[in-house]
């Protein structure tokens, strides 16, 4: 994209609408420092109207996701009821056929969560709350749709007051009628009426005598319809209830309530409805549904409507997300299919930031169309159910019915794994910038020191463009270089300095801070407790992580535990070095990274999306040992980006050529020692290799350092390095002998193996910490240590 829309305008306060800008304000707000995002509803006030609807484990894990969960968790008994499972009962035998469950065997819910009935009303309320507290969303009520147009790299949406507003995307989740769709992306796709509506009504527990037949949510089934009765509130108090039942269209406007009909036609039409479910459902032998009939509760008519399956999305500047774009019977999951489209489609314009929106919209579709189309077809499946039929007909389907739920289950249970906010991305190509520079610069040669590069040059207008070209060589030929002139030179003469006395610490106030406390290998590591290359190293060292990282809960994916709490040794000022330290060097590797992506002549920020939450810190201790003891075996870095180390004047620290020699990497004074790691290597397609280095340990006085490991954003995939990395290694003419390199050790980022960055950092510090693997990760340990990697 030229650049980001920032002006961003939604139609529909409804949960996607409010889902998508949510989603859309996280996922862009760290590019687009001014974005705006408005969404415009119909009505003055919020609507009360859509019953109580069920939340699955997915819609619920989205919602937390978005911070909404937590709020209605904390509305108290009206954000809704827990529900382990939907039972289905025959409403002619009062039998139950079987049922959707939400829980496992052990009673847990999938990835944490179960399912959850709530009213619509109360649902909107936790999201409207969110969106109060997020800086750059607004809603104005009021603000009916009449038609929109595409007009110079804008998009404008005009509405029935005659004003106008004007953006540089507009998102359509104005719903099943959308006025986005039919004034304006797809005319030609009215919403149809399905032949089927709701008839329905909320009734206090108390005031039915019979007893409840279900835990928390049934579906109860008759040859007349079906009827939905559920709890929505925590304590029970209300039972909503839904029929679900064949409407002629003819019959519809008979049954129509309006504000404008006088109070007798009202009372007309009320009765009528009353007399349908009583002809429908007063025979069943479910004592308490027959109660609800025959009471003189107000049912109220919903008729229900889909958009045709297959119909536009989107134009250039226009998309339909949520139910104005792929409306279905609902199989109770409309809400989710809303979230999954909200987080995707902000996912991918985040990632899809440097390309134009047509293409945003294309991956969009090439995600979500078959899936949309297969959850249509099932959807119609489970609604054939619900039309009249004859006696024999609806045996039939009830003695079915188990089967049915049961050979689904497993094709339901691993829908609720889905996670629009994990699942890999499609990768935009990379741009012809990139492959032409690549093109020209690889440069396959070998090197015999270090180079070095000025920072304070780098950001020079004057001396930047000849500092870049050297950049630009050390990435590409070496992986190793010296910064110099950081600024930081006080921070690191003032951090060695704290080092020894810190190492000298009691062996026990050392060990209280054991990173075998740390399931994400956090803390002290004493001698001989780390294994490089299959071989001890001779090291001792704290690890520290970026403060304040939202710490691993049940539910997250197990990688993520590896970013959490620091463990500080208890000594006075230690935890403000480290965070200090942290918090300095943090901002000269963002610098940098921005200097690589222009020596690249990429935009600036090409890196920083692919920044993780947490970076590492070590403060390391070599003793002196006998000639030639490995202080850390050969290994590339892993953890991330890229290193930013600064060692004393000792010396020690080696890289591995080309050709198989090892070259000295000297101590130059003031300077910080950077290279490649093998996160950077894996989102270059292996252009910019990581370099393999060790560290001899010294023989007579003791040697510190302090690495700095630049995290990478944990949950990137495999695929969606690998689709990147096929492309830009297919532009390049080497031949297979150039591709190959001179020596290498095992790259577990490119190993198939692993899911994500995540899992392969994981393991990275599991086998190098095997204590600390086998303390909190038994099972895993066990796996990685049986595989090789090929
Ligand atoms: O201590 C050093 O100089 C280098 C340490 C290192 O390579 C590492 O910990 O990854
Ligand atoms: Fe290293």
């Amino acid at each position: 994209m030229d650049s980001l829309p920032h002006n961003i305008i939604i139609v529909g306060a409804g949960i996607a609408g409010i889902a998508s800008a949510l989603a859309l304000s996280r996922e862009l707000a760290p590019f687009v420092p001014n974005l705006t995002i408005t969404i415009y509803e119909r009505h003055e006030i919020l609507s009360t109207s859509g019953g109580a609807i069920n939340l699955t484990p997915v819609a619920q894990r989205h919602l937390a996701q978005l911070g909404v969960l937590e709020e209605l968790d904390r509305m108290g008994p009206e954000g809704g009821a827990e529900v382990d499972a939907i039972e289905f009962y025959s409403m002619r035998s009062g039998r139950s056929v079987g049922s959707i469950d939400f829980v496992d065997q052990a009673g847990n819910g999938f990835g944490g969560y179960k399912g959850r009935r709530v009213m619509r009303i109360m649902l909107s309320i936790a999201m409207i709350t969110v969106v109060e507290r997020t800086r750059n969303i607004d809603i104005v009520y009021g603000k009916k749709v009449v038609g929109g147009e595409e007009h110079e790299g804008k998009a404008v949406v005009c509405f029935q007051d005659g004003s106008k507003a004007i953006g540089d995307l507009v998102i359509g989740c104005d719903g099943v009628h959308s006025a986005v769709r039919t004034r304006w992306v797809d005319p030609d796709c009215p919403s149809q009426y399905t032949g089927i509506s709701f008839l329905q009504t909320t009734i206090p527990s108390q005031t039915i005598s019979s007893p409840i037949h279900f835990r928390s949510s049934a579906m109860n089934y008759s040859r007349h319809g079906s009827i939905l009765t559920t709890y929505c509130d925590r304590n029970r108090e209300q039972i909503f209830a839904a029929a679900i039942v064949q409407f002629s269209q003819e019959d519809l406007s008979y049954h129509k309530l309006e504000p404008t009909q006088d109070w007798a036609t009202q009372d007309r039409i009320r009765s009528a409805l009353r007399r349908q479910m009583q002809d429908r459902f007063s025979k069943t032998s479910i004592r308490c549904i027959r109660e609800m009939v025959a009471s003189k509760a107000d049912w109220m008519l919903y008729p229900v409507y889909q958009v045709r399956p297959g119909g536009r999305w989107c134009l250039n500047r226009v998309i339909l997300l949520g139910d104005a774009a792929h409306a279905m019977p609902p199989r109770d999951e409309s809400a989710a299919y809303a979230l999954d489209d909200a987080i995707l489609f902000a996912r991918l314009l985040a990632r899809y930031r440097s390309e134009p929106l047509s293409e945003v919209f294309d991956a969009y579709e090439g995600l979500r169309r078959d899936k949309i189309n297969h959850a249509f077809k099932e959807s119609g499946r489970m609604w054939d159910r619900n039309r009249d039929m004859g006696m024999l007909e609806s045996r039939l389907k009830e003695w079915m019915m188990p089967l049915y739920l049961r050979s689904h289950r497993d094709e339901r249970e691993a829908a609720w794994e889905f996670d629009a906010a994990q699942i890999t991305l499609p990768t935009p190509a990379p741009s012809d910038d990139l492959l032409i520079l690549i093109h020209g610069l690889i440069m396959v040669g070998t090197f015999s020191s270090v180079p070095a590069v000025d920072f304070a040059r780098l950001t020079d207008p004057r001396t930047k463009s000849d500092e870049l070209a050297k950049l630009k060589e050390a990435i590409f030929v070496v992986g190793f270089l010296y910064l110099t002139n950081t600024g930081l030179e006080n921070l690191i003469h003032r951090t060695h300095e704290a080092l020894p006395r810190l190492f000298n610490l009691p062996t026990g106030v050392k060990e209280n801070c054991n990173m075998i406390h740390s399931p994400s290998f956090l803390g002290y590591t004493r001698l001989g407790a780390e294994t490089t290359a299959s071989k001890t190293d001779l090291r001792e060292q704290f690890d520290f992580g970026t403060p304040g990282v939202k710490e691993w809960a049940k539910g997250d994916p197990f990688w993520q535990r590896l970013e959490g709490p620091n463990q500080y040794p208890d000594q006075p000022g230690s935890q403000r070095l480290v965070e200090d330290y942290i918090c300095q060097i943090d901002s000269l590797a963002q610098g940098f990274m921005h200097s690589v992506a222009e020596c690249l002549t990429l935009p600036t920020d090409t890196f920083d999306d692919f920044k993780g939450n947490m970076s590492r810190l070590k403060f390391v201790k070599y003793p002196p040992s006998t000639a030639n003891s490995q202080g850390v075996g050969p290994h590339k870095d892993s953890a991330g980006l890229f290193t930013f180390l600064s060692q004393d004047n000792t010396g020690g620290l080696q890289v591995l050529n080309k050709d198989g020699e090892w070259i000295d990497v000297p101590p130059v004074e003031g300077s910080l020692v950077i290279n490649i790691q093998q996160g950077f290597e894996a989102i270059t397609g292996g252009i910019c290799a990581a370099t393999t280095h060790r560290v001899i340990a010294p023989t007579s006085k003791t040697r510190y350092s302090i690495p700095f490991f630049l995290g990478v954003r944990l949950d990137l995939t495999l695929d969606q390095l690998n689709e990147s990395a096929a492309h830009i290694v297919r532009h390049i003419p080497l031949s297979d002998d150039q591709k190959k390199r001179a020596v290498d050790v095992p790259s577990e980022f490119l190993s198939p193996l692993y899911s994500c960055f995540g899992e392969a950092h994981l393991r990275n510090r599991i086998l190098s910490h095997p204590d600390v693997g086998q303390q909190w990760y038994p099972e895993l340990y066990a796996k990685y240590s049986r595989q090789s990697l090929k």
